[in-house]
């Protein structure tokens, strides 16, 4: 278990991290989901070690559990003159390995993410995710039991997109526990089986989807097309629920009165039911009814 204690991290009189707490447990992947500039970052450092908290504890310390710790950065970490085959052996000759084991390790690895058939190639011919690829797999040669990853995938194409969450997928499954930073809510559902909503500085909900789903006090968002047909009628909808338009193009609306009334309105505005569509809230809306803002906003 690694307990995380009323943390408090200040930059000068600015606090980046404001009497964080929280709970991981081993084997679980944790999501840390919020906008730019939010503090995820500065936790993850402070977890590593990397720098130190002006308030609160981390348990177990450095020389417990959080020894055997492998960090993905935020921005990539790669010689790129270098060959991946060597960058692999220098992070896992830095990592303590040796030998014939080292030799193993960075086959495995390169394997893993799919790189073998590149491990002879200069990194800086390498394509934004294939790095961000190698990244990964160059913070994982000791076997680390935590992983942290800081918003691996940022800038990536899908296909290695879907690599590193395929790769993290297994290694979560091989009981590594993984701590996933990440600004996309998609990603934070698909993989991470508790997430922890942070904002300026602060944990503002922390639960499985579904949990923190609950929070929101309606069942379905409504999307429908921004025209001149429904301008009048996005108008009167405003002040009844959280109205954000999207690209000019359509309306997603969270409704904060009941459904057969939204109807019933629309209706008397000649407005058909074709044109709206019901669908689950996603962390999106979680995010929003805790915040006032949308995470595309504060990006
Ligand atoms: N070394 C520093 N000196 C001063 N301010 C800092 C420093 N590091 C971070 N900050 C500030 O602390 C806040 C949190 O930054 P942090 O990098 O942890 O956020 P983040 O959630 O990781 O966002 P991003 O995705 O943009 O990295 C930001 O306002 C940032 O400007």
């Amino acid at each position: 278990m690694l307990s995380i204690r009323s943390i408090t991290k200040r930059f000068g009189g600015f606090t980046a991290l404001d009497e964080v707490s929280l709970e991981i447990s081993p084997g679980e992947c944790f999501g840390l989901l919020g906008p730019n500039g939010a503090g995820k970052t500065t936790l993850m450092s402070l977890i590593a070690g990397l720098r130190k908290p002006d308030g609160g504890t981390i348990s177990p310390g450095k020389s417990g559990a959080r020894a055997s710790l492998g960090l993905v950065p935020q921005n990539v970490a790669l010689y790129t003159d270098l060959t991946a085959g060597q960058n692999l052996e220098i992070f896992g000759k830095l990592q303590g390995l040796r030998g014939a084991t080292l030799r193993e390790r960075v086959g495995e690895a390169l394997e893993a993410v799919q790189l073998s058939e590149r491990r002879k190639d200069v990194v800086k011919t390498f394509s934004g995710g294939m790095q961000r690829r190698l990244n990964l797999a160059a913070a994982l040669l000791h076997r680390p039991g935590l992983l942290l990853c800081d918003e691996p995938t940022v800038g990536v194409d899908p296909q290695s997109r879907n690599a590193i969450f395929d790769y993290l997928g297994q290694l979560n499954r091989d009981g590594l526990t993984i701590i996933y930073s990440t600004h996309y809510m998609e990603e934070a559902a698909r993989l991470c089986s508790r997430i922890g909503i942070i904002d300026h500085g602060k944990i503002l909900a922390l639960g499985t989807l579904d949990e923190l789903l609950a929070l929101l006090p309606f069942e379905d968002e409504i999307i429908f097309p921004n025209t001149s047909e429904t301008k009048l009628f996005a108008e009167r909808m405003a002040p009844h629920g959280k109205l954000v338009s999207e690209n000019g193009a359509q309306y997603r609306f969270f409704p904060q009165l009941k459904l057969s009334e939204f109807y019933r309105r629309a209706e008397e505005l000649n407005l058909p039911a074709r044109l709206f569509a019901q669908q689950r809230p996603t962390l999106e809306a979680v995010f929003l009814h805790l915040t006032g803002r949308t995470l595309r906003d504060t990006k």
